[in-house]
């Protein structure tokens, strides 16, 4: 009898494993399209580097890298000009948008009608008129009811700041402005790092106000004349923001979109004289080096100070030679990726607080490193200890930063919901992608033995940088394999049917139109936007775009449109371009169509919608290429923060790259037997579920009676009181909180070991050989350890993981243990039962709602009777997130949807856990080696 099931056995994984062959080997088969283009590409690529050599790795470095360097070239503003072109699609959208610029005081006649009309208003409402022409902090304080607008708060030793300005700061921002001073007074440089969003600006420009109402002696007796160094996109969000918090200062722009005309020495010479704000661009801070430097300023501040992380650049160099007494460097991001990093930062605000570079590598950045070895002595740990806190010690006076965690009991943030899409490659990108790993391109990297005279590490990223454009859309690809007398046929050109992640924006943007919700979108490539702008005009979406080409006056204005209209849907813009110091509050909705290899180039993106001002919750979508190169890059962010352990045993693993490791990144990874993502699997307990329905489901559940339906919504009723009284009428973003802790610290006796552990697949990889994968750009990864010291020691409060929602089978964990576990269970079996019925039986999308809202049991928690406005928004957005991924496992092809930032939590649980595990089997060897000694 056993051996009759065991045979039957064999033979069906026999016939399983005979249809998977053909199925894979029908998937590997590459069609003569694909070759064709390969080919051409292949042959233009090993043509290009030869020629080109220098200019062909600063290109795709660039396009991978892409928040770096080309801005510091004065003839690039933030964007990637090298670019291809797509045809035709690219004219209708500039014509509609006719965006009206933001204007400086560069010109002194504007400068002047933009004063009168300011004291004008201000007078107006003083004498009872209702006629304002102007609009600004203190002009809305008189109208909010107040009499004096030139009322000052006095800070300790003597700074006036106007009491308008004061009072609407928050308690943090006010600490924020006092300890500005306190560095002005010991006259000391500092970094502002607060989390972005924050209001770093504002409080820089009420720091500035005080200075400009006080006499503090001194050159300048009070502010005297101060240059600002910002990326191009936000020069003219600090001209808005002076011109509302206080207007009466003068503010230009060095830049050819200012209101200046003539010649830039005057401007230098007007804004000096008139102790003025000078806003230049990081590039213009090269370009007018001499002319700047060849003056007396009292401030110099550097916005998105991090862009000086690297003390070799030409920027670096020419910002640290400015003799200002004071300097201030404003970051969100201040340490991206190590010690030095810092110390560069540190070098221009309080140069020789670190010494020279060279001497705190030795004695600051090697030994802090080698503490963190896996195989490091006691007393190097002990050293990196002590080191570390001397730093902190160092450091702490000069740099000041808060969390919108710490800070969240005065701002009220609402939530933010971050999820990882995995979508399916299209067909067609599929056979892409097969036939470019064929190439002669990627052969040549694979094989060790091969000849081509380029350096490997350009073919590298040429061919990466090729599969990325065909993860993002065949065209972007295809047309570069296009020859100039083939046609193209402009009705299929950039259709949004053949590419997988535009399958998935298309339904996206289809429900949040009819849900309300307005969205951002960023890609990192000009080209893409192009496409999607293509697909947006088609769908008669009204949007507005934001790239390299639009000037740089515009920005502004466009950004304030969009904030201002919501009739416009969608923001689309380059991450490179939108993605950084912007307010684009007036989306509640982002999709990071690819991916950066710097993660803190998309978690800048997402900042963008989710700070101060913003009211509704937060959905992030990042969105990746199941099995590509995509997932690869996802999991270097991912894996980088507590694979570096293990990678510090070599420090010369960095920059090394065997074929062999290689091999993984050109490949075209399948779906495991469960139908997951390789990522998936590894975050398993992350993963969101959402019940699929099978048509035959479908049918046999149109076929319920009503009165079936309406005995099961009785029990939902009765299931749902028994669950409200029993979870104590709590709030249910509390819930989510506790179920998404119980995700991170889950209880002791579930064997955290097994539950959150990598797959096996991974876990026996040797970490050299994940990384050196994962690591191709160079990142380096060496240093992530020293970050992660160095975050440590300078919190003062132990990590918190946070999160902002929880996966469907989380909530379910944590359901049971709040219930009695026996009748929780049958209870959760009734109800999803109802809910996969309701799902079904009802056709129309607003009676799916309906009833799904009636009977989850997510939401029975969480309704009540007496509902708060936010309780509801959040339910609401929950609910809403929750339809919106039904659909995608339904129609878009989404394979596997993870939540983000449990993801990031997890990994960080996991390097813990891993450092924990081996201390215990050091320990463990201590007391074995200290009983055979006394043996
Ligand atoms: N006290 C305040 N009152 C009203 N609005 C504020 C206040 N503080 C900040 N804001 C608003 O919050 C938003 C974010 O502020 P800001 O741009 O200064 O943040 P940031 O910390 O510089 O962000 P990033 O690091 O992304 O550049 C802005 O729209 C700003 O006007």
């Amino acid at each position: 009898m056993v051996d009759v099931v065991i045979n039957k056995y064999l033979e069906t994984q026999l016939a399983l494993a005979k249809q998977k062959d053909l199925k894979s080997s029908k998937q590997n088969k590459v069609s003569d399209k694909s070759k064709k283009a390969a080919l051409r590409i292949s042959n233009r690529q090993h043509k290009f580097p030869k020629s080109n050599k220098d200019e062909i790795t600063p290109r795709v470095v660039a396009d991978i890298n892409s928040e770096d360097d080309d801005e510091y070239l004065p003839t690039s503003d933030d964007e990637d000009s090298t670019e291809i072109h797509l045809p035709n699609l690219q004219t209708s959208s500039r014509q509609r948008q006719t965006i009206k610029k933001i204007t400086d005081d560069g010109d002194s006649n504007l400068y002047k009608i933009r004063l009168t009309n300011w004291k004008s208003s201000i007078n107006n409402i003083k004498s009872g008129l209702s006629e304002i022409s102007y609009m600004s902090a203190d002009i809305q304080y008189l109208l909010d009811g107040n009499k004096n607008v030139d009322e000052k708060h006095e800070l300790q030793n003597g700074l006036n700041i106007p009491v308008y300005i004061w009072k609407q700061l928050y308690k943090y921002q006010r600490t924020g402005v006092k300890w500005l001073w306190e560095l002005h007074q010991i006259q000391s440089g500092g970094l502002l790092g607060d989390e972005m969003g924050l209001g770093k600006t504002v409080q820089i420009i009420a720091f500035l106000a005080g200075l400009a109402n006080t006499d503090c002696g001194g050159t300048w007796g009070g502010l005297g004349p101060s240059i600002i160094v910002a990326p191009a996109t936000v020069v003219f969000q600090w001209v808005s923001h002076f011109h509302y918090w206080y207007p009466s200062l003068r503010v230009a722009a060095l830049h050819q979109a200012g209101s200046f005309c003539g010649n830039h020495h005057k401007l230098i010479r007007e804004l000096h004289d008139s102790h003025g704000i000078l806003l230049v661009t990081y590039a213009g801070v090269v370009k007018y080096a001499k002319d700047l430097q060849a003056r007396h300023w009292n401030y110099i501040i550097l916005d998105e100070g991090h862009k000086i992380r690297n003390p070799d650049t030409q920027v670096s160099k020419h910002v640290k030679k400015f003799q200002t007494p004071h300097k201030l460097l404003i970051t969100g991001s201040p340490m991206q990726n190590s010690l030095q990093e810092l110390w560069s930062l540190f070098d221009f605000m309080r140069p020789g607080l670190l010494g020279t570079n060279n001497a705190f590598t030795e004695h600051f950045a090697i030994p802090i490193t080698q503490g963190g070895y896996a195989n490091s002595t006691q007393m190097q740990e002990a050293t990196a200890l002590e080191i570390a806190k001397a730093l902190k010690n160092l450091i702490t006076p000069y740099m000041l930063r808060r969390t919108k965690e710490e800070v969240q009991q005065y701002i009220h943030l609402p939530e933010k919901n971050e999820q990882v899409l995995f979508c399916a490659l299209t067909q067609e990108q599929r056979d892409l992608y097969m036939g470019y790993l064929l190439s002669g391109t990627v052969r040549s990297i694979l094989d060790r033995d091969s000849k081509v005279g380029d350096p490997l590490r350009a073919r590298i990223l040429v061919a990466l940088s090729t599969l990325r454009k065909i993860c993002n859309h065949p065209d972007i690809y295809l047309h570069e394999a296009h020859e100039d007398t083939e046609e193209i046929d402009e009705k299929s050109f950039g259709h949004w049917k053949r590419s997988g992640k535009m399958n998935v924006v298309h339904s996206l943007l289809k429900i949040w139109q009819k849900q309300g919700h307005r969205t951002l979108m960023f890609s990192q490539s000009r080209a893409m936007l192009c496409i999607i702008e293509q697909y947006l005009q088609n769908h008669d979406y009204k949007y507005l775009k934001m790239d390299g080409t639009v000037s740089v006056g515009q920005r502004q204005s466009l950004i304030k449109t969009f904030n201002d209209n919501t009739e416009y849907l969608v923001f689309l813009s380059t991450t490179r371009v939108g993605g950084l110091g912007v307010n684009l509050t007036g989306a509640d909705r982002v999709i990071i169509y690819d991916p950066d290899w710097n993660p803190a180039t998309d978690n800048q993106a997402k900042e963008r919608a989710w700070r101060i001002g913003q009211e509704k919750n937060v959905t992030v979508y990042r969105l990746l290429s199941a099995g590509t190169i995509e997932e690869k890059i996802y999991q270097r962010q991912i894996f980088k923060n507590f694979l570096s352990n293990k990678i510090l045993v070599d420090p010369n693993q960095r920059n090394v790259l065997t074929t062999s490791t290689l091999q993984g990144l050109f490949t075209l990874e399948e779906l495991n037997c469960e139908g997951d993502t390789e990522t998936a699997s590894l975050f398993k307990h992350t993963k969101i579920t959402v019940k699929k329905k099978s048509k035959e489901k479908d049918k046999s559940n149109l076929a319920s009676t009503k009165k079936k339906i309406d005995a099961m919504k009785k029990l939902a009723k009765q299931i749902s009181n028994k669950i409200t009284t029993l979870s104590n009428n709590k709030d249910p973003r509390e819930l989510y909180k506790k179920k998404r802790d119980a995700l991170l610290n889950p209880p002791i006796e579930e064997e955290p070991h097994n539950k959150n552990t990598l797959n096996d697949k991974i876990v026996e990889e040797p970490f050299e050989n994940v990384l050196s994968e994962l690591d191709i750009i160079n990142q380096h990864v060496k240093k992530d350890y020293e970050e992660k010291l160095l975050k440590d020691i300078m919190s003062t409060e132990s990590n918190v993981e946070t999160t902002d929602t929880i996966t469907t089978n989380v909530a379910d964990t944590q359901n049971k243990n709040d219930l009695d576990r026996n009748s929780c269970e049958a209870i959760e079996t009734k109800l999803s039962m109802i809910k996969s019925t309701s799902i079904s039986i009802n056709k129309s999308r607003k009676r799916k709602l309906e009833i799904t809202t009636d009977h989850c049991i997510e939401n029975l928690v969480s309704v009540k009777k007496v509902k708060h406005k936010t309780e509801e928004k959040c339910e609401k957005s929950l609910n809403d997130d929750n339809y919106v991924l039904t659909k995608l496992f339904a129609k878009a092809g989404v394979k596997n949807a993870l939540q983000h930032d449990v993801v990031v939590g997890l990994a960080e649980k996991e390097k813990r856990l891993r450092m924990q595990e081996e201390a215990m089997l050091k320990a463990k060897k201590a007391v074995r080696a200290i009983k055979f000694s006394s043996k």
